[in-house]
């Protein structure tokens, strides 16, 4: 059973890549990360930063998640993402999605003991 922060670091974490935003970086790694079977996760976001650095966000800004729970916590910093964004003509399980590449500063939920992101709530 994978744990929350197994799950995130699958769904959310691409320390290794600065993708040169080619439109295929979305099709290929959210297919490569599990996303894309049942159904096409509609919004993903990963992220191009160290797993400390993102990790270390959970002791940054507290701020409130999107649905009112109170520990959702914003970088201090921007961060290079990209974001995975389904398009209108997808059709599943040919999963087609827009790839935008961004610095934003990300928003996050943690939890845990290690305390640790468990939920990626969205960038600003
Ligand atoms: N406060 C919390 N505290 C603790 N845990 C919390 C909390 N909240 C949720 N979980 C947990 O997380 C699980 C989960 O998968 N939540 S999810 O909203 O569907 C994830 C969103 C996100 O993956 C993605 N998205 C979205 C925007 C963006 O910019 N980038 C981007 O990637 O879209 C998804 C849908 O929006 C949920 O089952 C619940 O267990």
């Amino acid at each position: 059973r994978e744990s929350q922060a197994k799950k995130f670091i699958r769904q959310h974490m691409d320390p290794d890549s600065y993708p040169n935003i080619g439109s295929s970086y979305c099709n290929q790694m959210m297919r490569r990360r599990d996303m894309t079977k049942g159904r096409c996760k509609p919004v993903n976001t990963f992220v191009h930063e160290p797993l400390v650095d993102v990790q270390a966000v959970c002791f940054q800004e507290k701020v409130t998640c999107k649905d009112g729970q109170s520990d959702c916590y914003q970088s201090s910093s921007s961060m290079s993402i990209t974001d995975c964004r389904l398009t209108n003509g997808s059709k599943y399980p040919n999963c087609a999605y827009r790839t935008s590449q961004k610095k934003r500063h990300i928003i996050v939920a943690c939890n845990g003991n290690p305390y640790v992101p468990v939920h990626f709530d969205g960038s600003v």
